[in-house]
């Protein structure tokens, strides 16, 4: 499937870039989604009533959700260039609450419990294992949640150091609406190419962490031995879902007022591309109403919920879908894995990819 739009593999000058339609992971408030639909959320980037529902409760916390925090680790690789738009000489974000002063009690309310109890219910209910379509598979629930809180934990010491978290920007004007690390390389969104450095403080990535690796890998068997149940005259599950071993990540923290244009992932090299290497997609906090579809029209997308632990995969024919976040749910995140992980209210996300292929 090919989508519309220009080609986003090739470094731009800024004044092509400028004339070239952005297609390839296009996104945030001023240009995409939010000027086509409004999601369930709030179209505002900043969180302010769950901000100030939160200072109620925990003493400390920064004041707003979305100002940086600082943290005696950080620092960048070098000073900014005043290159594309993006935090320049900010502090780093935390995804996580609390201090190293003590930890943060939170009370939980017998609504929140009883939700949570709800939810444990239905998703007993709940098919396992979703074929959305060819090259396309939800792994419901897949990580666990002491797995859940590990992952976080692990993003979150990495977020917080050199190369971590950071609003990205364009470079002529306009922000994300979510905060983004890259692992492995660098993905510029404002070229929209991979690199070693990040061109705005030229900080390196943090290394793909092993740990992560291994729940990608165990993603990718679950669904090929789902795909393997379909019998004969079904497409073999290696042609219909290539393997692939990741070894880049973007990772997306949104807050609650978080969102993501339509896009298709179509940076990595053309080794990569043309094989239909999957995207492997783990969430994690709060649920994020999910968008894709063949063309780059909110009102043809399909939607789906992608909760907690979900995990999906689209590689194969579906490699090129439009996709996007149009919101988030606030307060869907399960309370083991938040409190466990003192997560912040909102949610992380990390799509896995490889980004050559070498035989
Ligand atoms: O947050 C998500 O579920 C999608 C993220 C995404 O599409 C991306 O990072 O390219
Ligand atoms: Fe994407």
């Amino acid at each position: 499937m090919e989508g519309g739009g220009g080609d986003g593999r090739k470094l731009a000058t800024s004044s092509s870039r400028r004339q070239k339609p952005r297609a390839s992971r296009e996104f945030g408030p001023e240009r995409s989604l939010e000027s086509q639909k409004e999601g369930p959320c709030s179209s505002s980037p900043s969180v302010s009533s769950t901000e100030s529902m939160l200072q109620m409760v925990i003493p400390g916390l920064p004041k707003s959700l979305d100002s940086p925090v600082q943290s005696p680790k950080s620092k960048s690789a070098s000073s900014g260039s005043g290159a594309a738009g993006s935090d320049l000489g900010a502090a780093p974000f935390d995804i996580c609450m609390g201090n190293s002063k003590g930890t943060v009690i939170l009370k939980h309310g017998l609504l929140e419990i009883n939700r949570e109890k709800r939810r444990a219910k239905e998703l007993s209910n709940i098919a396992p294992v979703q074929h959305l379509r060819p090259g396309m598979v939800l792994l419901k629930n897949f990580l666990k949640p002491d797995d859940q809180v590990e992952i976080i934990k692990l993003c979150r010491e990495l977020g917080v150091g050199t190369g971590g978290f950071y609003q990205p920007g364009y470079r002529e004007g306009g922000k994300l609406s979510l905060r983004m690390m890259c692992l492995g390389k660098n993905w510029d969104p404002d070229s929209r190419s991979y690199g070693d450095i990040r061109p705005f403080d030229g900080a390196q990535p943090p290394q793909m962490p092993q740990e992560l690796t291994k729940f990608v890998e165990e993603a990718i068997k679950a669904s090929h031995d789902f795909l393997k149940q379909r019998g004969k005259g079904a497409t073999e599950p290696s042609v219909e879902l290539p393997q692939m071993s990741p070894d880049i990540c973007i990772v997306n923290f949104y807050t609650t007022g978080g969102k993501l244009g339509l896009h298709q992932d179509k940076d990595e090299d053309e080794s990569s591309l043309e094989k239909r290497l999957p995207v492997v997609s783990f969430s994690l906090g709060d649920t994020a109403e999910f968008l894709y579809g063949d063309d780059r029209d909110v009102d043809k997308a399909s939607k789906i919920k992608l909760e907690s632990g979900d995990v999906l995969i689209f590689g194969g024919q579906s490699r090129l879908i439009f996709h996007g976040v149009s919101g988030i749910m606030p307060k869907s995140a399960p309370l083991m894995v938040t409190d466990k992980a003192n997560l912040r209210p909102g949610r992380l996300n990390l799509t896995f990819r490889q980004h050559k292929y070498e035989p």
